[in-house]
């Protein structure tokens, strides 16, 4: 019999203080090649509701302060949070762009500059609106022994993700930190194109 490759494979962990908080770094690989990471903070039981951000790569937002998205608000935002309740984990994975890389994103920005919005751009581009996977999230949180999960997101998408994959999602918190006169636009397709559950007025003019 041949033994078969895993999917995913947990790699290492380390400490990772931060300017928020004092946090964990745990290395994780997919067969591709492709890395991801989750951050934990503090610590929980088995049985805890463990509150948890899924956040996808930006790295416009997340590393270079760009106010085109709301990604950097959203991730600081998160790990506060995780801080001040003493405990949670941050799945960070490595899908650039909702999954179409750093480079194609910038060619997406482009066509936005040019009048698209961000799900017109994409398609433009030959991509669907969202190309993201969540499978990983699965052994992301058995290896840091999380069942059950209070999800800060505004992305109905993740939530179906998380309970197809077995995750127990007790409550989805909201997260509508970052709306800016830059991305405002941004808000509103997310809302009324790919589902996301922002309060109308947020984005108004
Ligand atoms: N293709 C494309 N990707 C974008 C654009 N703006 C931001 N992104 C990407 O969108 C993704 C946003 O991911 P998340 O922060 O997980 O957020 P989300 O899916 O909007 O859901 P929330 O949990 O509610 O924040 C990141 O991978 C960004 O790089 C854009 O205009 N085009
Ligand atoms: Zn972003």
């Amino acid at each position: 019999m041949t033994s078969q490759q895993p999917k995913y494979e947990y790699v290492s962990s380390a400490k990772l203080p931060t300017r928020l908080g004092n946090f964990r770094i745990h290395g994780f690989v997919e067969a591709s090649g492709q890395e991801h990471v989750a951050l934990s903070y503090g610590d929980w039981k088995e049985s805890d509701v463990v509150p948890i951000r899924i956040h996808s790569e930006c790295l416009t937002g997340d590393a270079l302060f760009s106010t085109r998205c709301d990604c950097g608000y959203q991730l600081e935002k998160a790990m506060a949070n995780m801080v001040e309740k003493g405990f949670g984990v941050l799945l960070y994975l490595r899908q650039e762009g909702r999954g179409i890389g750093l480079l194609n994103k910038i060619r997406a920005y482009n066509l936005q500059d040019a009048g698209m919005d961000t799900v017109e751009a994409n398609e433009h581009l030959g991509f669907d609106a969202d190309l993201r996977s969540y499978d990983i999230c699965k052994l992301m949180l058995e290896k840091l022994n999380v069942n059950k999960v209070e999800l800060m997101t505004n992305n109905p998408r993740k939530v179906a993700a998380l309970e197809k994959l077995g995750v127990e999602v007790v409550a989805r918190k909201p997260i509508d930190h970052g709306i800016t006169k830059d991305n405002k636009h941004y808000i509103k397709t997310k809302t009324e194109k790919l589902g996301h559950a922002f309060d109308p007025h947020l984005f108004k003019d």
